[in-house]
């Protein structure tokens, strides 16, 4: 390192929640390869040693102190005239918990700043974590440049920013953990734009990568020159690590420029998002494999598909339970798919096995049509057959219901909605058309997975059906999946009124039965397998509703308030409030 020079590594990495030793070693590998490449400073993504985001645990005294003794262990071993290192770690001080970065120099923490903003909206929860720190001021890094360390949600508005450029910082670089979400990248990056026009600060945005529960991390980190250049794009949804050079010229630090990758955009990314989301919670946790119900079905073959470019064919075990309703062109599909993919294919027929639950009952419910309980049977008879090959052999259980059947209670209570993970449940049943025509055309890099056609077209073109009874399909339960998902992205993503949705030119009978299926199914919902996030707003931690809601829209326009009522709004009472 020159005062007019220096090389800074980026590690877009992948840290495993709670596993400090791990993420310290991961801290040390990415410092041993900056190190070998003539780095100066290695930085890593927020909240690294604890990995992203901790939630609860980071309350954890004893899990505090592991942070902690683990940051000081990697702070003495810069003692050796390595690189310094960037660290996002929890940091306690004078009884506060905060979500800090520290940096870790010469064999001691060199400073610590924390981050202000605490976003606390969507999947986030930090304001009930951790307390916001004051507007901080830049790190003198080695007497040759001072470092501005906005974290994540930091760089989201402009205070931070400006504080940091106030007094003094020349570069900006922002640690973050920030979720995939369709349209992300482009909000990111109009964010990180808004802040280098701001501060005329070049800005590096390192963000986090991999999966943690419905969470995935997509990576795709870039660094912006003071002139909005993009010098740097790393690669999105998986590991990287780059060098960036910077000089001092006329008194500014300008990157030089880099490499520029590719990254996915549009439904290549949401297939991305599955595989790696999928991949990350069964490996983390340490499952040996996976099984799932293979029905010939659209939604269980996108699943086996994510799983296997997930997991490869060899972890992956599908199996087929026909009932006396199973159309023998399910079972050639589901069987061909199986093939496509390469996997482990098991039969196991259920009719003896309902039947028998149905005698089981006969005295009881003597006098009564079958129905519904009939085919939630059958459903459950599978369930429960799944769940003993996974309790025997360890695989965990793919659950497969896609976000229309989850938005309307479509799914049968530990029947197929048995699982632990649910790659596709983000996905409404029209996005899972489209994927599945994507994979067999595309698939991305680093998925396990077969070349080619993968989902046999009869399975992309035969209308959807639970096969539960006699000629059954989806569409006699449920309005076309066009206008189902339409008026479910209407009501969930955007919240609109019934009375808009109408408006819109939809069906006032279907609209007000599917906002009555919507809420009544939150019961389903609560008890649902994690899946996936890929939308603004799944059906997860972004939407959090009441079970018991005696609240239902009827459709009636919005209403207008009357201003004349209101004696007072957020004043002592009686004061009048200029409108
Ligand atoms: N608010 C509430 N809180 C707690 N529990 C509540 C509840 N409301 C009902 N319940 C309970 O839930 C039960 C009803 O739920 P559940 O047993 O699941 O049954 P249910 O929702 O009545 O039926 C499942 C539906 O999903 C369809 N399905 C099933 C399987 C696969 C597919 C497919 O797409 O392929 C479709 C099936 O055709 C049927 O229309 C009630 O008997 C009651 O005990
Ligand atoms: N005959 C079957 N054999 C094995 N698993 C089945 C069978 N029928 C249903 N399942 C399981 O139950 C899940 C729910 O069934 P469902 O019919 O909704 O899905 P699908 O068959 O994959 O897709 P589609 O909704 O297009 O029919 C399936 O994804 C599958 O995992
Ligand atoms: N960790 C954070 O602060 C994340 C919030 C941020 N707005 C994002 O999603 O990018």
């Amino acid at each position: 390192m020159t005062a007019t020079s220096f090389r800074l590594a980026l590690a877009q990495s992948n840290p495993t929640v709670g596993d400090v030793a791990g993420n310290a070693d991961r801290v040390r590998a990415f410092r041993r390869r900056a190190g070998e490449a003539g780095a100066d400073l290695v930085m890593v993504p927020e909240l690294f040693l604890c990995g992203y985001p901790p939630e609860d645990l980071v309350l954890k005294p004893a899990f505090q102190d592991a942070c902690r003794k683990a940051c000081e262990a990697l702070a003495r071993e810069t003692g050796d005239g390595g690189p310094a290192v960037l660290l996002g770690l929890p940091w306690v001080e004078g009884g506060k918990l905060y979500n800090a970065c520290a940096l870790l120099d010469g064999g001691v923490i060199q400073a610590v700043r924390f981050k202000v903003a605490l976003p606390d909206y969507g999947v986030f929860d930090e304001a009930r974590l951790f307390s916001a720190g004051p507007l901080p001021g830049p790190v003198l890094f080695r007497d040759a440049v001072r470092l501005g360390l906005p974290i994540c949600e930091d760089i989201w508005s402009e205070e931070v920013a400006e504080c940091l450029a106030e007094t003094g910082a020349e570069i900006l670089l922002s640690p973050n953990g920030s979720p995939f979400r369709r349209g992300i990248s482009d909000e990111r990056m109009n964010v990180a734009v808004a802040r280098v026009v701001e501060t005329g600060l070049p800005l590096v945005y390192l963000n986090q990568v991999g999966g943690q529960d419905e969470l995935v991390f997509d990576g795709a980190s870039f660094v912006l020159d003071a002139n909005r250049n993009l010098t740097q794009q790393l690669p999105a949804f998986r590991e990287a690590m780059v060098m960036t050079d910077w000089l001092r010229e006329a008194g500014r630090w300008r990157c030089l420029p880099g490499e520029i990758a590719a990254i996915e955009t549009g439904d290549e990314a949401d297939y991305a998002a599955c595989v790696l989301g999928l991949r990350d919670y069964v490996d983390k946790i340490g499952f040996p494999g996976v099984v799932l119900g293979l029905s010939g079905g659209i939604d269980s073959a996108l699943c086996a598909a994510i799983a296997v470019d997930a997991l490869g064919a060899d972890r992956v075990t599908c199996v087929m339970m026909p009932s006396r309703f199973t159309a023998p062109q399910s079972l050639a599909d589901a069987q061909a798919c199986a093939q496509a993919l390469g996997v482990r294919y098991e039969t196991i027929p259920i009719a003896g096995t309902v039947e028998a639950y149905r005698s089981a009952l006969a005295g009881l419910f003597a006098g009564r049509a079958p129905g519904v309980t009939q085919e939630n049977l059958q459903s459950r008879t599978r369930g429960t057959l799944l769940m003993a090959l996974s309790n025997t052999f360890g695989w965990m259980l793919v659950t497969t219901g896609n976000k229309s059947e989850m938005s309307c209670g479509y799914a049968t209570l530990y029947g197929d909605m048995n699982g632990g993970f649910n790659p596709i449940k983000d996905l409404y049943k029209t996005d899972v058309f489209r994927l599945a025509a994507l994979r067999n055309r595309w698939k991305p890099d680093g998925a396990r997975g077969p070349d080619g056609i993968v989902i046999p077209e009869a399975i992309l073109i035969r209308p959807p059906s639970a096969e539960l009874r006699e000629d059954q399909t989806d569409q006699d339960s449920l309005p076309p999946y066009e206008v189902l998902d339409a008026i479910l992205i209407a009501l969930i993503e955007r919240e609109e009124r019934v009375a808009d949705i109408i408006a819109a030119g939809h069906d006032r009978d279907t609209v007000l039965a599917v906002e009555r299926l919507l809420h009544r199914a939150e019961y389903k919902r609560r008890q649902a397998a994690p899946g996936v996030k890929i939308t603004r707003r799944n059906l997860g931690r972004d939407r959090r509703y009441p079970i018991v809601n005696a609240f239902s829209d009827t459709g009636e326009a919005a209403h207008a308030p009357d201003p004349a009522l209101v004696r007072g709004v957020g004043r002592a009472g009686g004061e009048s409030f200029d409108f």
